[in-house]
């Protein structure tokens, strides 16, 4: 069996798809545990993940930290799941497109500012490119160094302990059993039935880096992340977009003032939106325009572009991995249900990350696949933390930590607001961020923080600030008593917590 796996072993690094790294044709050190392990072991190994995303990642080198051997499945050529696919595609085109365009400079230097004029797919792709390859790069490298071993195989349930490889070579199929397995196998774009997704004329958000071309027109449906990202990003390319969403309201989870902002934002940029909306239909055009699509809304109005985008929410990734074998049942949506521990109702088995649902965030998948390895090895650690950033990078971009307003006043807590706008820094009037907002919510009683909402650029670093202070309990006062420095945006924070403590006793 360790000889079968070391075959398993050897084309799994010769097949992973490192792109042009300067250490590809090194000889890597064989990462199969020790053989004295094997003398004792039941199973191949004590732990199989499949799945190389972030949820994956953390699991297997938790489990690694243990002393336990490990083997991380991924069926794709490349490690990193959608977080290094897609999510930081998405991420790094947003960058390049603000950097080409000249977006972040034009309220200093006039709206016809840019870098480089005629962007195409390809000046959007070299920097993309660049860092994909940095974070596969460096995935491998804890992976070599943790001695995981990697097999480039999809994997499938034959029972609770055995795994079935299929192998990019079929000739190599076989069947590996672990102790535990923990499932981080994400989710995929969900496509109603109608729609059919040729990743051109039609596509999701994994087709976005192989686009031929950056359409002149897009619908976007669905304004989720995903959508919102994708339609600041387009516009601020200069595409017309559409936003089409099924709900009145936008990002229903986050305060309302900041969603009304980033609804102007999106506006002001050339943003048309069509919300509590519905498709009915969907057709192919073809005139001496060329190919492009018409979106037919059930209100009787259409809408029509060069291509439509849909990201209407995700579904577990898990039509493939045979889990009644296992035992496991999924929902409408493909997700797996779990306990506290993230273990499934078979003993030993653990699913995290997008395969489980919501919050489906990098962040939070690192941490449960953390959380769930240690479980299985029974290794003490805090549970989840109740508190965590929501990040979407929009233009301008929105974090929050903890509750809205909305939550507070339906749960009859008294609270005061404080606000800052960036435009009372020096920092943002000199990088020419003019649409900044910063909100604390606080306890007029006890004073300690309950909510930090941002919209504005490097709102995803600040939120930081305040979930530390709210993490240990800290109060409004903190912000004013603290010297913080200057310039910078943090000091939207002491310029909001005063207008709170100002509005306590006008
Ligand atoms: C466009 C986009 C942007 C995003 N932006 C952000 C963001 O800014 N911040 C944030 O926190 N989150 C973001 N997310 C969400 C984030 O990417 C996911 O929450 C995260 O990737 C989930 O991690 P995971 O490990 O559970 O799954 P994934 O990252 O989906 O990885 C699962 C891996 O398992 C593999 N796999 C599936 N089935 C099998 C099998 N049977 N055998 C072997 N391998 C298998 C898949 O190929 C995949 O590589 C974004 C997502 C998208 C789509
Ligand atoms: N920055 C980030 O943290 C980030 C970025 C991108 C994605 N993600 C994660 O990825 C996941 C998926 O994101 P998503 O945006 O695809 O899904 P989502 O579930 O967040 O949003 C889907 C949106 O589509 C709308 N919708 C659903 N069906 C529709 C229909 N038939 N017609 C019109 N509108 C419809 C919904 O009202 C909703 O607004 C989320 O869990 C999110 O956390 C996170």
């Amino acid at each position: 069996m360790v000889q079968q796996s070391r075959q398993g072993l050897d084309y799994a690094l010769g097949w992973f798809d490192t792109g042009n790294i300067a250490f590809q044709n090194i000889p890597v050190p064989l990462t199969r545990p020790e053989p004295w392990r094997f003398a004792v072991a039941a199973y191949d190994y004590d732990l199989i993940v499949i799945g190389s995303g972030p949820a994956g990642q953390r699991a297997a080198i938790q489990a690694a930290k243990l002393d336990k051997s490990v083997a991380v499945l991924e069926r794709l050529p490349m490690l990193g799941g959608v977080d290094v696919n897609t999510g930081t595609a998405s991420k790094t085109l947003r960058e390049a497109v603000l950097h080409l365009t000249g977006f972040r400079e034009r309220n200093i230097y006039g709206d016809s500012y840019s870098v480089k004029q005629h962007i195409t797919m390809g000046d959007l792709m070299v920097r993309t490119g660049y860092v994909m390859q940095q974070q596969v790069d460096m995935l491998r490298v804890h992976f070599l160094t943790n001695q995981v071993e990697m097999i480039n195989a999809e994997g499938s349930f034959v029972d609770h302990h055995t795994i079935n490889l299929s192998l990019p070579d079929s000739r190599l199929n076989r069947a590996i059993t672990s102790d535990k397995v923990i499932i981080a196998v994400g989710s995929l774009s969900t496509t109603p039935p109608i729609v059919h997704v040729d990743g051109r004329l039609i596509f999701v958000s994994d087709d976005v880096l192989n686009l031929p071309n950056i359409p002149r027109s897009l619908t976007v449906v669905g304004g989720g992340a995903i959508g919102l990202e994708y339609c600041s990003t387009f516009a601020a390319l200069g595409v017309r977009v559409t936003l089409v969403d099924r709900n009145p309201r936008l990002l229903q989870f986050a305060d309302d003032e900041i969603v009304d902002t980033l609804v102007y934002h999106l506006r002001q940029n050339g943003v048309t939106l069509r919300l509590n909306e519905n498709v009915n239909d969907i057709e192919y055009l073809r005139d001496h325009r060329g190919d492009r699509v018409r979106v037919l809304l059930e209100s009787g109005k259409q809408i029509i572009s060069d291509s439509v985008m849909y990201c209407v929410g995700r579904t577990g990734n898990t039509a493939n991995l045979n889990l009644e074998a296992a035992g496991i049942q999924v929902d409408e949506r493909g997700r797996i249900s779990i306990d506290d521990n993230y273990q499934t109702c078979v003993e030993g088995i653990y699913a995290v990350g997008g395969v489980i649902g919501f919050p489906d965030l990098t962040s939070t998948s690192r941490m449960q696949g953390r959380l769930a390895a240690c479980h299985a090895f029974e290794e003490p650690i805090k549970r989840f933390p109740d508190l965590f950033p929501y990040t979407v990078r929009t233009i301008p971009e929105l974090a929050m930590i903890g509750k809205t307003e909305s939550q507070l006043t339906d749960a009859g807590v008294s609270y005061e607001i404080g606000k800052a706008n960036y435009q009372e820094t020096m920092s943002s009037v000199m990088q020419g961020d003019n649409a900044g907002m910063l909100k604390l919510l606080f306890d007029t009683e006890s004073r300690k923080i309950l909510g930090v909402h941002i919209l504005g650029e490097d709102a995803a670093e600040l939120i930081h600030i305040g979930q530390a202070v709210m993490a240990h309990g800290g109060t409004v006062d903190y912000f004013t008593e603290a010297v913080i420095s200057y310039p910078s945006l943090a000091e939207c924070y002491a310029t909001a917590a005063l207008n709170g403590i100002n509005r306590l006793d006008p």
